[in-house]
C-alpha cells in the first residue's frame, strides 16, 4: 500500500510506527513543516520524509491526515485539485465532520474518519471507523489497516466524538489509573521499576481476561473478591471516595469539551 501520513507529530508517528512494524506498506510518506522531530525514520526503506504535502499526496493512494485540527481545512483546500479517483481520504482529525470534508473536497471523494489511539505504535489500537457513501466502497481498506495495528470496529459518525474519548482519550485515562496503581504499590513497599511492572501487567491481564471471556468486569471481581476479605474491603473504600463517579464525569466532561474545540484557523 503507498500510503502518506500528512501531520506526523505524536498520532501520526504511532501511525507511523505500527506501518513500519508490521510491514504494512509499499511506500510511506511522512510529511512534517519541521522534519527535525522525524528524523528517527529517516533510513527506513521506502520511507519519505517531506515537508511537501503535495509531493505526498500525488505519489501516494491513501491519504492519513493527522494534523491539529485547526490546520487541516487550509490542507485541504491546498491538496484538492491533486485529488484523483485512485485516492483514499483517511481522517484522524477530531471534530472534524465528513459533510465538512465533502464541502471542501466533494462527497465523490472516498472520505473515511478515523479515530485510532496512541497504542497503533503497539499494534494495540481500537480504531473507530465511518465514512461517507463513496467511503463506504473503499472503507475494507481501511479496516485491512487497522486491524493490522489492532481492532477495528465502524460506528455511525455521531458516535465519533463519543469514540475520540473512550478511544483516544481513554488512554492517557488508563495511564493515570495504572500510574496511582505503581504509586500504591511503591507506598506498600515495592521499588519503583517493580511496582509499575506489577500495576501495568495487572492491568493487561484484567482487560485480557475480559477480551478472552466475554464476561462482564463484575463476573470477575465476583471471582476475586472474597467474603469479609481484603479486596471487598479496598473496592468498597475506592468506590466511597467516588472512584467510578469521577471517571465518569471525568469521561462526560471531556466529551463536552470536544464540541469547543476550534476546526477553523484562529
Ligand atoms: N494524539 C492522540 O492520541 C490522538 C490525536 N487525534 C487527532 O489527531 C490529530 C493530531 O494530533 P496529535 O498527533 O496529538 O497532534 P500533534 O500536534 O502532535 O501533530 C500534528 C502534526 O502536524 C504537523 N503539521 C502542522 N501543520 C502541517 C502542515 N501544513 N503540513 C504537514 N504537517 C503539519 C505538525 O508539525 P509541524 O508543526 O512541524 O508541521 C505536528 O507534528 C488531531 O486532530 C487530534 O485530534 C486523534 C486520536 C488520538
Ligand atoms: O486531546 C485531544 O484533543 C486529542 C483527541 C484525542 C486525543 N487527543
Amino acid at each position: 500500500m503507498k500510503i502518506a501520513i500528512i501531520g506526523t507529530g505524536n498520532l501520526g508517528k504511532s501511525i507511523a510506527k505500527g506501518l513500519i512494524t508490521s510491514n504494512a506498506i509499499t511506500t510511506l510518506y511522512l510529511t512534517k513543516r519541521n522534519l527535525d522531530a522525524i528524523q528517527e525514520f529517516d533510513g527506513y526503506q521506502n520511507v519519505y520524509l517531506t515537508s511537501n504535502n503535495a509531493e505526498a499526496v500525488k505519489q501516494s493512494d491513501i491519504i492519513i491526515f493527522a494534523v491539529q485540527p485547526a490546520h487541516f481545512e487550509t490542507i485541504l483546500r491546498d491538496i484538492k485539485p491533486l485529488l484523483t479517483e485512485k485516492h483514499v481520504l483517511i481522517s484522524t482529525i477530531t471534530g472534524f465532520l465528513i459533510p465538512k470534508m465533502e464541502a471542501i473536497v466533494g462527497s465523490d471523494q472516498f472520505i473515511i474518519r478515523a479515530m485510532p489511539n496512541t497504542a497503533i505504535a503497539v499494534g494495540k489500537s481500537i480504531t473507530c471507523l465511518c465514512s461517507n457513501e463513496k467511503g463506504a466502497e473503499r472503507i475494507k481498506i481501511a479496516e485491512a489497516i487497522f486491524n493490522r495495528l489492532g481492532t477495528s470496529i465502524a460506528i455511525p459518525e455521531k458516535q465519533m466524538q463519543a469514540a475520540t474519548v473512550v478511544c483516544a482519550s481513554g488512554i492517557a485515562f488508563w495511564m493515570r489509573l495504572i500510574r496511582a496503581t505503581t504509586q500504591a504499590a511503591i507506598q506498600l513497599g515495592f521499588e519503583a521499576e517493580t511496582a509499575q511492572d506489577l500495576a501495568m501487567h495487572t492491568c493487561e491481564g484484567a482487560a485480557s481476561l475480559l477480551i478472552a471471556t466475554g464476561n462482564h468486569p463484575e463476573q470477575e471481581i465476583d471471582k476475586v473478591t472474597t467474603p469479609k476479605g481484603c479486596t471487598i474491603e479496598g473496592l468498597n473504600e475506592m468506590e466511597h471516595k467516588g472512584l467510578s463517579s469521577s471517571l465518569i464525569q471525568g469521561m462526560v466532561t471531556s466529551f463536552n469539551k470536544i464540541n469547543t474545540i476550534k476546526t477553523e484557523q484562529l
